[in-house]
Order: structure tokens, then C-alpha cells, then sequence
């Protein structure tokens, strides 16, 4: 057969060979060379459909041809890679026009060790010298989405270039790592859940990268490849369970849209059995099982967004603009997946840019919508503790006031025990504290303190004559006439015993005590208390003591002396004062 040839020409050292690969798929899937060989014999090889060649999930047996000749070129270490790592089955046939047939079998089925080059993507090294012609048989048997993106690179720019690719994935893992990191920081110490699904989609989201990319199987798993295939549907099933989490609980779906909640739920639980069911079903099933749902979780994911957004509820907004670079990621990718849209650059890398910036702007998100929470639990605590204060301060209020009654009524109840109940001063118990204390105060003071003992005259005969009521008023009126009289700061009047009253003078002198005991006892005589026949007319006897601060017990030698005097008073006729230690003036 006349197959269109690649010519490899000084100065080109990276070749696309779009037009010189054909494809034959076999559907037995044990096809060989010799069949391969003899299909292409009778033109059975056809010209690529798309480039870079991409089949979806098809089946059989894809066998590639590439002629290749080395017109002028100066290099001959050539490689050929085929730049996308989950090819199953990966075998290249080297046929000289000798009908030597060289073979290097790759595939991620196999330990990494086999590989001929130590790479992530299947490479496999090309002697071209110079004017010779190669041609080469690529047979591909996966169970992954056929994708056979080829490429032709001299070693020498193969290495240059590689570099250069290996930085950005560096960077996006980098990235990858530092969000993870940094959202499992924040997680532990804010315990918000939405955080422990970030990091669960981060996490697998970038482990399930690193499958795509052959990395995890080249730096992780080398020698178990089945594990890789399992890790990756592992992955992108747990991205999307956390997602699905994550959604729910970032936009507060349960709250806010609650029918849309359920929907939620459902997804979920499928989700879940997806993932559950990953372990058991073939890696084909599996893998167009998640690759489908992507698109039902994107498009829940979104419609729940614009949902909330629209209610007013602003991080839904960032979420949006988060997810949609990276949707537009996935849907790109799902879409090679199903040989719906061509490999390029942005298709091949557009998931990883997307899902960097989604995740850097998720971080953001979830940092405002924390923001947001924490300014409501503010506002909520300031409410209750401004209700608090309001409602301390009327408690305190309360408190205050019937505190002050009740300190009114104590001192009412101290004054009223203090008191004589008849006459209204004060009575023989206060007199008993009070009179002891006066004399101390005098004693420390060097100050005089007088004593007036004062006895109504002929007060049974009153009573007598009377009646005991009339007793009782004339008390009353005797003690009023006191009390108006005894004024000062110091001095007080208390009833001493049934008739007779006592007044302290503190700091009075005798001369002055004198003159006070004479004024009361004029004023007394000047009332008339009304009698049922006649106004009856009343009498005092005074007698007058002044404190002795050397007599040994100053109090009862005080009290005795003006007993004395008062003694003196009555004996001598009443109705005068008797000063004590002075001849009773007659
Ligand atoms: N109405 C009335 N009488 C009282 C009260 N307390 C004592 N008395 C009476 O006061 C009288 C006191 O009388 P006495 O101590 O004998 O002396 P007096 O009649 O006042 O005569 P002199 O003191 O010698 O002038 C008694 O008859 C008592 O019953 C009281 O609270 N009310």
C-alpha cells in the first residue's frame, strides 16, 4: 500500500503527523502485527477522523500506522509520544524495510519499570538515521476513553520542552497542595463543614489529576497499575460526593431552598452508590458512569447556585463564578472524553487552569461566607447582650427599690422597737444603749453632760380622779411639750419608767441644764389637758445631775444623784428643779 510519509526535515524538531498516521480498529481483541500487517496490505487503514486522534470509549482493538523518513534531519535519536497516560494496552512495532520488526510494549497495565522512557506519558525512543525509512504499527487496547494524541520530538527537544511542562504541573500541584493545606488548617481551627468538603474535593480532585496526568502512577503506584485505574475512579467519585456536599452545605441549601435540598440528597446518595459500585463494575463502566454524571452534578451544582443567588444570598455568586471556570473545565474534558470536541492545548490543560482558579476562588468564598456568619452571630450576640443589660438593669432596678424599702421599714421597725409606743420618745431600752454611750462620748471628749430626771407630781391622783385615759393624755402631752423643748443635735428625751422621763444634755454645763430643767418645767405647767369636768392642770418636778467623769461607774452615779435631786424636788413641794450638790432653792 502507498501510505502518505512523514518526512522529517533539518530545522523541525517537533512534528505533528496528522496526515501520515491511518487507524484500523480489529474488533478481536487479540489482534496481532501479521493482522494488522495484512489489513494495511489491503488498505483497510484509514486516514484519521480528528486530530489529535480521539475515539471516546470504543471498542476493539486500534491499530495506528506511521511512516516515517529521515529526508535531511541531522538528529536520529527521535521519540514518539503519545501524550495522554490511561491507555491500557500500548505496543509499538518498529518494521525496517529490511522486515525487521523491533517491538516496546507500555501501557498503564504495566509496572512503570517496562517503560522504555522514564516518562509519564508513553514515549517510546526512534532510531532514525539519516535517509532511512521506518514504519510503525501502534497498537492500543484500553478500556479508558481511546485518546492516541501522538507527537514526534527529537530527544534532544523532547527534554528541553519536557522541563517546561513539568514546571506547570509543578505550579498546579502547588497550588493544589497549598489550598489542601491551608483549608485543613482552617478546618481544624473554625470546624466549619463546608471546609471539610473543600479539602475532601481538593484532595481528590488533585490526586485524580495526578492520575490523569500518568504522575500519580509514575510517582506514586509504579508498580501497581491496577491501582492507579482504581485510584482514579476512587477519586473523581469522592470530587464528586464532596462536591455535592460541599455545594449543599456552602449555599445553606437545607435552610434555604428545601425542596431543591432533596434533590440534593438524592444526587448524593447515587453519587455515593456510584463510587460504592466503582470498586465492582469494570473500569469501562465505571469510568462512562463518572465521566457521565459529571455533567448532571455540574448542572444541579449550577442550577442550586443561580437559585440561591437569585434570593439574594451573595456568596452563591462567588461560588458561580468559581464553578463556572471550572464546569467549563470539566465539561471540556468529558467532552475529549467522548470524542465530542478536538485535543488542544486548552482542552488538554483547560480542567487544570479551571479547577486552579475555582479553587482559589472557593477559598475566598468560603473565607466570605465566614465573614458573613461570623458579622450575623455579632449582630445576634450584640441583640442578646444589649436584651440582657436591658433586662439586668430593670431587674437591678427592682432590686434597688424594694432593697430601699425594705430599708425604710427596717429603720421604721428600729425606730418603732426604739420608741415608746404612748408617747412617741424614745423608750427605756434606747435609753439603756443610748445614755452609756453619751457618757463615754462626753468622758472622751472632756466635754460636760447633764442629766434631767423628770416626775409628774401627783400623778396617781390624777389617774385617781380622772381616769387612766386621762392619765394617759396627760403622759402624752407632758412628752410632747419635752420633745419640742429638747431639740439639739445631742440631746434626747426617753421615757424612763411610768411617769418619769429622762433628758440627756450632752455638753450642756449645770447652769445651762438648770435653766433648760426651769423652762420645761414652766411650759409644762402651762398646759391644760381636758378632763371630762375641768382642763386638769400639770406639774413637773427636775432633778438635775451633771456626769462625774471620776465616779467609778459614771452612768448610775449619774442617774442616782439626779434620783436624788428629783427626791429633794418632791420633799421640798414640787414643781421645781433640784440641781444636785446645790441647796434646793426655796
Ligand atoms: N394613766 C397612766 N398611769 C400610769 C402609767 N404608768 C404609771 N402610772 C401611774 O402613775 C402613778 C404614779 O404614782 P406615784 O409614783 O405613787 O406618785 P405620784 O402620785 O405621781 O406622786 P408623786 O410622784 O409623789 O408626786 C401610779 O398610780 C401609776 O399607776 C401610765 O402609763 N398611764
Amino acid at each position: 500500500a502507498v501510505a502518505p510519509v512523514e518526512a522529517l526535515r533539518a530545522g523541525s524538531d517537533d512534528v505533528a503527523p496528522r496526515f501520515s498516521t491511518s487507524y484500523w480498529v480489529d474488533q478481536n481483541p487479540d489482534s496481532t502485527l501479521d493482522a494488522a500487517r495484512a489489513a494495511f496490505a489491503t488498505d483497510a487503514f484509514q486516514p484519521l477522523p480528528r486530530w489529535p486522534a480521539t475515539f471516546g470509549f470504543a471498542d476493539g482493538v486500534h491499530w495506528f500506522h506511521l511512516r516515517v523518513q529521515n529526508v535531511d534531519h541531522p538528529e536520529r535519536d527521535w521519540l514518539l509520544v503519545v501524550e495522554y497516560a490511561l491507555l491500557d494496552h500500548l505496543d509499538l512495532y518498529t518494521v525496517t524495510p529490511e522486515g525487521e520488526v523491533q517491538v516496546f510494549e507500555s501501557g498503564d497495565r504495566m509496572p512503570f519499570a517496562n517503560r522504555a522512557v522514564d516518562h509519564r506519558h508513553f514515549t517510546f525512543p526512534l532510531d532514525l538515521p539519516g535517509h532511512s525509512t521506518r514504519d510503525y504499527f501502534l497498537r492500543v487496547r484500553t478500556e479508558s476513553s481511546v485518546q492516541v494524541p501522538l507527537a514526534l520530538k527529537t530527544r534532544v527537544y523532547f527534554l528541553d520542552h519536557a522541563q517546561r511542562g513539568d514546571m506547570g504541573l509543578g505550579v498546579y500541584y502547588g497550588v493544589i497542595i497549598a489550598m489542601f493545606l491551608y483549608s485543613l488548617l482552617l478546618y481544624i481551627s473554625i470546624r466549619d463543614r463546608s471546609f471539610l468538603w473543600y479539602i475532601t474535593y481538593v484532595g481528590a480532585f488533585g490526586l485524580g489529576q495526578s492520575c490523569l496526568n500518568g504522575l500519580s502512577f509514575q510517582l506514586l503506584l509504579p508498580n501497581w497499575p491496577i491501582l492507579d485505574d482504581q485510584l482514579l475512579l476512587f477519586t473523581i467519585g469522592l470530587a464528586l460526593v464532596a462536591m455535592l456536599l460541599f455545594t449543599r452545605d456552602f449555599l445553606e441549601l437545607p435552610r434555604r431552598v428545601p425542596r431543591l435540598d432533596q434533590i440534593m440528597r438524592i444526587a448524593i446518595w447515587v453519587e455515593t452508590s456510584i463510587l460504592a459500585a466503582s470498586f465492582v463494575l469494570s473500569y469501562r463502566h465505571a469510568i462512562s458512569l463518572e465521566t457521565a454524571s459529571v455533567f448532571a452534578v455540574a448542572a444541579i451544582c449550577v442550577l442550586a447556585a443561580i437559585i440561591v443567588w437569585r434570593q439574594g444570598y451573595r456568596p452563591a455568586f462567588h461560588y458561580l463564578l468559581a464553578w463556572s471556570f471550572m464546569l467549563a473545565g470539566i465539561v471540556v474534558y468529558a467532552s475529549v472524553s467522548f470524542g465530542l470536541l478536538k485535543k488542544t492545548f486548552i482542552t488538554e490543560y483547560g480542567i487544570q487552569i479551571g479547577s486552579c482558579i475555582e479553587m482559589i476562588l472557593l477559598s475566598f468564598a468560603l473565607a466570605y461566607r465566614f465573614q458573613l456568619i461570623r458579622e450575623e452571630n455579632e449582630a445576634l450576640q450584640r441583640e442578646v447582650a444589649e436584651r440582657l443589660e436591658i433586662r439586668v438593669n430593670e431587674r437591678t432596678a427592682e432590686l434597688n427599690s424594694a432593697l430601699g424599702e425594705l430599708r425604710v421599714a427596717n429603720r421604721r421597725l428600729q425606730e418603732y422597737s426604739l420608741r415608746d409606743g404612748l408617747t412617741n420618745v424614745h423608750n427605756r431600752r434606747y435609753l439603756d444603749e443610748a445614755l452609756p454611750r453619751a457618757v463615754s462620748v462626753a468622758i472622751q471628749r472632756q466635754e460636760p453632760l447633764c442629766l434631767l430626771l423628770i416626775d409628774i407630781d401627783h400623778f396617781k391622783t390624777i389617774n385617781d380622779s380622772y381616769g387612766h385615759l386621762a392619765g394617759d393624755d396627760c403622759l402624752r402631752d407632758v412628752a410632747d411639750v419635752l420633745r419640742q423643748q429638747v431639740r439639739e443635735a445631742d440631746d434626747f428625751v426617753a421615757r424612763y419608767g411610768g411617769e418619769e422621763f429622762v433628758v440627756i444634755l450632752p455638753g450642756a454645763s449645770l447652769d445651762v441644764a438648770r435653766a433648760r430643767a426651769e423652762s420645761l418645767r414652766r411650759a409644762v405647767a402651762q398646759i391644760r389637758v381636758p378632763g371630762d369636768k375641768a382642763p386638769i392642770a400639770l406639774t413637773i418636778s427636775v432633778g438635775v445631775a451633771s456626769l462625774n467623769r471620776d465616779a467609778r461607774q459614771a452612768t448610775d452615779d449619774l442617774l442616782k444623784r439626779a434620783d436624788q435631786a428629783l427626791y429633794t424636788a418632791k420633799q421640798h413641794g414640787r414643781n421645781r428643779v433640784v440641781v444636785d450638790g446645790v441647796a434646793p432653792f426655796e
